[in-house]
C-alpha cells in the first residue's frame, strides 16, 4: 500500500470519527431530553427493558465486520455514558449544589458565622447533670468557643445503653448555655421533637443513623432553625447530599453537614474518616462542611492530627467531645477529650492559625 492510500484512507477515517463525534452527542442531546422528563414524572432513569429492546434491533441489524459482542460491548459503553450524563445533569439541579448556588452559604447561630471562618462545636457526648454541663461550658468560653453539643437524644446500638436524658437534658443545657452565653447543638430523634426542639436548641443535629431517616429530614426542612446532618455510616457522599436535599428542598436552607467518618473494614479507628469528602462536597454544595473528629476516630490521641488535616482540607469547622472526667462517661468514654486534652487541642489550632 502507497503512502498515498494510507493516507486517503486516514482522511476518511478522520471524517468517519467526526461524524460519529457528531451523531454521539446529538444522541447525548436528546438523551438529556429524556432524562429531563424522566426527572419530572419521577421514573428511574436505568431502563433495562428499554436496553434490551435497543440491543434487540442492533444485533439484528449488525452484518459486521464486527461481531455482535463486540458492537454490544460499544453500544452499552453508550448506554452507560447516556445514564452518567443523565445522572449529572439532575445533580446539577439539585438545591445544595454549586451549580445552583455559587456562593457559600454561611449559616448563622447567634454572632458565629459558619461558613465564613473556622469554628468549633464541643462539649460532652451526653448531657449527664447540670453540674457536668457547667463544667465544660466553662472550658469552653475560656477558650472562645460559641456553641456547645451535648446529647439528651441518644441513639445507641445497645438498648440497654443509657438514651439520654431527654427533654430533661435540652433544659439543662439551654440553662447552661444561657448562663455561659452560648449557643446549643443537640440531636433530635423524632420527627414529631421537631416542632418544640427550637425551645430548647439553636441547632438541631440529624444523626449519621438518621440521615435516611426521611420524615425526620422533611420535617427539619420545615423549621427556621439551622440543621447539622451528620452523614451517615455507610452512605455515599452523593447519598449524603440527597439528604440535604430533602431539608433545604422543604425551604430550610441553614444546613450544615458533618463528615463523622464512614465504616470500613479498618479496626484501629472506630470510623474511617473521608478526609476526601471534604474538599469534594465543599466543590460540589455550597454548604458548610464540618469534621466531628471523635466518631470518625473513635478515640482522642490522634485529635490534634485530625484536627488540623480536616482544617487544612478546607473544613468550616471541628466538632469535638468534651467530657469532665471521660471515664466515667455514661456513653463514648474512650473517644471524648478531658479538659486538659481538649485545652491542648485549642491551643495547638490557634498556633496552626485556624483559630
Ligand atoms: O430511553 C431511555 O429511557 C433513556 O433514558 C435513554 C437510554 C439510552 O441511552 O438510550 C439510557 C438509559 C436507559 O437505561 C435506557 C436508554
Amino acid at each position: 500500500m502507497s503512502n498515498q492510500e494510507l493516507e486517503e484512507l486516514r482522511a476518511k477515517v478522520d471524517e468517519i470519527n467526526l461524524q460519529l463525534l457528531h451523531l454521539i452527542n446529538k444522541r447525548a442531546e436528546i438523551i438529556q431530553e429524556i432524562g429531563n422528563i424522566k426527572t419530572k414524572q419521577g421514573m428511574p432513569r436505568f431502563d433495562p427493558i428499554r436496553e434490551r429492546e435497543m440491543i434487540d434491533k442492533i444485533r439484528a441489524n449488525n452484518n459486521g465486520p464486527f461481531d455482535d459482542n463486540t458492537i454490544l460491548h460499544l453500544f452499552k459503553q453508550i448506554f452507560k455514558a447516556s445514564l452518567d450524563l443523565q445522572e449529572v445533569d439532575n445533580n446539577k439541579k439539585l438545591l445544595v449544589s454549586r451549580d445552583r448556588h455559587p456562593e457559600d452559604t454561611i449559616v448563622t447561630v447567634g454572632d458565629t458565622e459558619i461558613g465564613k471562618k473556622p469554628i468549633m462545636i464541643a462539649g460532652p457526648c451526653s448531657v449527664e447533670s447540670e453540674e457536668q454541663v457547667s463544667i465544660v461550658a466553662k472550658s469552653l468560653v475560656e477558650q472562645g468557643v460559641k456553641l456547645i453539643r451535648g446529647g439528651a437524644f441518644k441513639p445507641r446500638t445497645s438498648p440497654y445503653d443509657f438514651q439520654g436524658l431527654g427533654i430533661e437534658g435540652l433544659k439543662i443545657l439551654r440553662k447552661v448555655a444561657d448562663n455561659y452565653g452560648l449557643k446549643v447543638v443537640s440531636e433530635i430523634v423524632n420527627p414529631a421533637d421537631i416542632e418544640i426542639a427550637p425551645e430548647y436548641v439553636d441547632v438541631i443535629q440529624i444523626g449519621a443513623r438518621n440521615m435516611q431517616n426521611f420524615e425526620l429530614l422533611k420535617a427539619a426542612g420545615q423549621v427556621n432553625t439551622p440543621i447539622l446532618l451528620k452523614r451517615g455510616l455507610a452512605a455515599t457522599i452523593e447519598e449524603f447530599l440527597f439528604a440535604a436535599e430533602y431539608i433545604v428542598s422543604r425551604g430550610n436552607t441553614q444546613v450544615i453537614l458533618v463528615e463523622r467518618g464512614i465504616r470500613t473494614y479498618e479496626k484501629w479507628t472506630r470510623n474511617t474518616l473521608d478526609i476526601l469528602a471534604v474538599p469534594i462536597i465543599k466543590q460540589e454544595s455550597h454548604l458548610p462542611v464540618i469534621v466531628d473528629i471523635s466518631h470518625s476516630a473513635g478515640r482522642k490521641d490522634v485529635a490534634i492530627p485530625i484536627a488540623k488535616a480536616a482544617l487544612a482540607a478546607g473544613a468550616d469547622g471541628i466538632m469535638v467531645e468534651v467530657h469532665p472526667d471521660p471515664p466515667v462517661a455514661l456513653s463514648d468514654a474512650n473517644q471524648q477529650l478531658d479538659l486538659n486534652e481538649f485545652n491542648s487541642l485549642m491551643t495547638a489550632l490557634k498556633k496552626a492559625n485556624f483559630f
